[in-house]
C-alpha cells in the first residue's frame, strides 16, 4: 500500500470515512495510531495538513482560493456531466463532497486508463492550485483540480472536494495529533513532552508529525524556536484578589500593567518584520506601523518579543477600547486606518534574541534583555513592573493601571520560565473586580481642558469633566473625555469656553489631576462610558466605596449632545454615580463569572 515515500490517497479516503463514523476519542487515536505507523514518515505532514483540511500551518496564511462554482465546474469537466446537472445533484444532496461523488459514480466520460492517486499527488496539486495566480489562474485550478477528479474514485472524490472546500470537518484536534504521534513514534510518557514541545514551540504539526516519523524523538530535540515560525504563546491563570496571588506564588512577585488590546508576537530578521496574532495567523500586512516601529525600535535584528498592540486617539493620545482595533482587520484602506487607528506597542516579553532562545530563562533574565533590546519610544514602550510583596502595594498598582486605561494586572513570578502553550500559575491575571456595561448617558460638567496636538492643534483635545457633589456643593472629577467630538464640536467648544478660561482651578472643583485650562463651571455635556470603575485619581465618591479610591468612567464618549438646558448644579451627582456603581456589582454578582 506505501510504496515509494507515498501512500494511496484511498488508503486515506477510507481513513476519513471511518473517522466520521467514530463516536469516541480513544478510538479516533488508535485509528491515527495505525494510520501514523503505516504511513511513510516522508508524507506524514502532507497526510497531516490534509487531515485538517489545510495545505499548511496556519501562520503561513496560504488559501486555496477555490470558490464553489470553481469546483463545480471541475467536477463537472472531469465527470463529464453538464454544470446544471452536477449543481442540481450539489442542490439535492447538500453535500458537495456527495456531489462529486455521485458525478463521479455516474460520470460519462469513458476512461480508459486511471492513474490512481496517490496523496503526495494530491498534496502537490493542491498547493500548484494554491499558487496559481493572476491571468488566467481560474482557468488553470479548474484543470487541475480536473485532473484529480479524472482519476479519482468516487470516495475519494468525495473527501477531494471537502477538502478543497475547507468542509472536511473530521474534528481531529491538535492535541488528538500530538497523543498519537506520542504512542507512535515514542510510546512512554515522556514523549508526549517532547512532542508536545516541539509543537509548542513550532506551531507546525506537520513538521513534528513527518520529524518524530523519520527521526524519531531525538530528532524533535533539533525543531528550536525559529524567526519566522510563531511559537505558541504563554497563558495566564486568573485569581480575583492580590492577596491570593501571594498566597500563590508567595515572595516577591512582578506586576505588570494588562493591556487592553491584540496580543502581537514580533519576529525581525534584519529588516523583515512579521507579527503573529495570539492565534498564530500572521497579520503582519494590518500592521505596517508595528513592523516600522519594530524595525526602527528594536536593537536586535534577530528577534523575537512580545507585547500587546493598543489602539490609541492620534489627537489626545489616549487609549481606546479594545473593540476598534477591528478597524485594523480590514483587507483594504489598511493606510486609511493606520492614521485614524495608530497602535503603539507595550512589549512584555522577549522569546528569542540574537541566537539565544530565552523561553528557558527566568523572568527577571528575559525582562533585562528586553530592556536592553527595545528603545522606548512614543510608540514602542516595555509594560510597566513593580516588584512586589505587599497586596495593598498592588492594589493601588492595579487602580493606576486602570486609570491609564489598562483592565488590570497580569502578575508573573519572577522565577518561571517561559512556557509556550501552556495556561499556568507562573502567569495570574488580576483584572478589576466589576464589570458590566454601563448604558445609561450621564451628565457631566466642564471643568478643565488638555491642549490639542496633532489634528487638534489649536482646539481642546480633551476635557476633564466632574459631576456634582451635592453635599459639599463642589463638583468631583470622573474622567477624562476626547472621543465622540467631531471637529465642528470641538472648535465651538473651544471658541464657547473662552467666556470661562480661569487661571487656577475653581474652588469648587476638587481635582487631583492637573488640567492645561480651568474653567468656571458651566457647561454640561452628555456622555456614555462603558462602565464606572474604582479609581485613584478622580475624586468623585472619593473614599465612600473604598478608602483611597473614588469613582471614575471607564472609555466615556461624548453623545453629541450640548446640555444647554441644565446648569452645572443640574449635572448627574455624586451618589446618583455611587447608587450606579453598586447596582453594576449587583448586577455582577447575579450573573455567572466570566470563564476565561
Ligand atoms: N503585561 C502583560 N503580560 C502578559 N500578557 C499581557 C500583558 N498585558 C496584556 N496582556 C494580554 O493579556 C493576556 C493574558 O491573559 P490570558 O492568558 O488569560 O489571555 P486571554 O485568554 O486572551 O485573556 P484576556 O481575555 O484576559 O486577555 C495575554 O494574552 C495578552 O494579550
Amino acid at each position: 500500500m506505501s510504496s515509494n515515500g507515498d501512500l494511496q490517497f484511498s488508503v486515506l479516503a477510507e481513513v476519513f470515512e471511518r473517522m466520521e463514523e467514530i463516536t469516541s476519542r480513544n478510538a479516533l487515536t488508535d485509528m491515527l495510531i495505525d494510520l501514523f505507523k503505516r504511513a511513510p514518515p516522508e508524507i506524514l505532514d502532507e497526510i497531516v495538513y490534509l487531515m485538517q483540511g489545510k495545505l499548511y500551518p496556519d501562520f503561513v496564511g496560504v488559501e486555496l482560493g477555490v470558490g464553489e462554482k470553481l469546483l463545480l465546474r471541475a467536477i463537472s469537466l472531469a465527470s463529464g456531466l453538464s454544470q446544471e446537472r452536477v449543481e442540481e445533484l450539489y442542490r439535492k444532496l447538500g453535500d458537495i463532497g456527495r456531489a462529486a461523488e455521485e458525478a463521479e459514480k455516474s460520470r460519462k466520460q469513458v476512461v480508459l486508463f486511471r492513474e490512481p492517486l496517490t496523496v503526495h499527488r494530491v498534496y502537490t496539486t493542491l498547493e500548484r492550485v494554491a499558487k496559481a495566480s493572476g491571468e488566467g489562474a481560474q482557468d488553470s485550478k479548474v484543470k487541475l483540480l480536473a485532473s484529480l477528479f479524472n482519476d479519482a474514485e468516487p470516495l475519494e472524490a468525495r473527501y477531494l472536494a471537502r477538502i478543497v472546500m475547507g468542509r472536511l470537518r473530521l474534528g481531529v484536534a491538535d492535541y488528538t495529533v500530538l497523543d498519537a504521534l506520542a504512542v507512535a513514534f515514542g510510546g512512554t510518557k515522556e514523549a508526549r513532552e517532547v512532542v508536545e514541545r516541539a509543537y509548542n514551540v513550532s506551531s507546525d504539526l506537520g513538521l513534528v508529525a513527518r520529524t518524530v516519523a523519520a527521526e524519531g524523538l531525538e530528532g524533535l530535540k533539533s525543531i528550536r524556536i525559529t524567526v519566522g515560525r510563531p511559537i505558541r504563546p504563554m497563558l495566564a491563570e486568573r485569581l480575583s484578589s492580590p492577596k491570593e496571588i501571594l498566597d500563590k506564588m508567595g515572595g516577591k512577585v512582578a506586576a505588570e500593567y494588562k493591556f487592553d488590546g491584540e496580543r502581537m508576537q514580533v519576529h525581525r530578521s534584519g529588516d523583515r518584520v512579521m507579527v503573529f496574532s495570539r492565534r498564530l495567523e500572521n497579520i503582519t500586512s494590518h500592521y505596517p506601523d508595528v513592523v516600522e516601529i519594530a524595525r526602527t525600535g528594536l536593537r536586535s535584528s534577530d528577534a523575537i518579543v512580545e507585547g500587546e498592540g493598543v489602539a490609541f486617539d492620534a489627537d489626545t493620545g489616549e487609549f481606546l477600547p479594545f473593540q476598534e482595533l477591528m478597524h485594523r482587520r480590514r483587507k483594504y484602506g489598511v493606510e486609511k486606518a493606520m492614521e485614524e487607528y495608530p497602535v503603539s506597542l507595550y512589549l512584555f516579553d522577549v522569546i528569542y534574541a540574537d541566537g539565544v532562545d530565552y523561553t528557558t530563562r527566568p523572568y527577571m533574565e528575559r525582562r533585562k534583555k528586553l530592556e536592553e533590546i527595545v528603545e522606548v519610544g512614543e510608540r514602542m514602550n516595555i509594560a510597566p513592573m513593580m516588584m512586589t510583596s505587599d497586596p495593598d502595594e498592588m492594589e493601588r498598582f492595579m487602580m493606576e493601571a486602570i486609570e491609564k486605561g489598562c483592565e488590570g494586572l497580569v502578575v508573573k513570578d519572577p522565577s518561571s520560565v517561559y512556557r509556550a502553550g501552556a495556561r499556568e500559575w507562573s502567569w495570574i491575571k488580576l483584572k478589576r473586580e466589576y464589570r458590566s456595561e454601563m448604558t445609561d448617558t450621564v451628565d457631566l460638567v466642564i471643568v478643565g481642558a488638555f491642549h490639542g496636538r496633532g489634528k487638534r492643534a489649536g482646539v481642546y483635545g480633551a476635557y476633564l469633566l466632574a459631576a456634582y457633589d451635592q453635599g459639599s456643593d463642589t463638583f468631583k472629577t470622573v474622567c477624562k473625555v476626547g472621543t465622540g467630538f467631531t471637529d465642528e464640536d470641538l472648535r465651538n467648544f473651544h471658541d464657547m469656553l473662552q467666556q470661562y478660561v480661569i487661571d487656577h482651578r475653581h474652588p469648587r472643583v476638587d481635582s487631583k489631576m492637573d488640567a492645561d485650562v480651568w474653567f468656571v463651571p458651566q457647561v454640561v455635556i452628555e456622555v456614555l462610558a462603558a462602565e464606572i470603575t474604582l479609581s485613584p485619581i478622580h475624586t468623585a465618591a472619593w473614599g465612600a466605596i473604598r478608602p483611597g479610591a473614588g469613582l471614575a468612567l471607564r472609555f466615556p464618549r461624548y453623545t453629541g449632545k450640548l446640555r444647554t438646558d441644565k446648569g452645572p448644579e443640574d449635572a448627574t451627582t455624586v451618589t446618583e454615580l455611587v447608587e450606579m456603581y453598586r447596582s453594576q456589582i449587583k448586577k455582577i454578582e447575579e450573573t455567572p463569572s466570566e470563564g476565561s
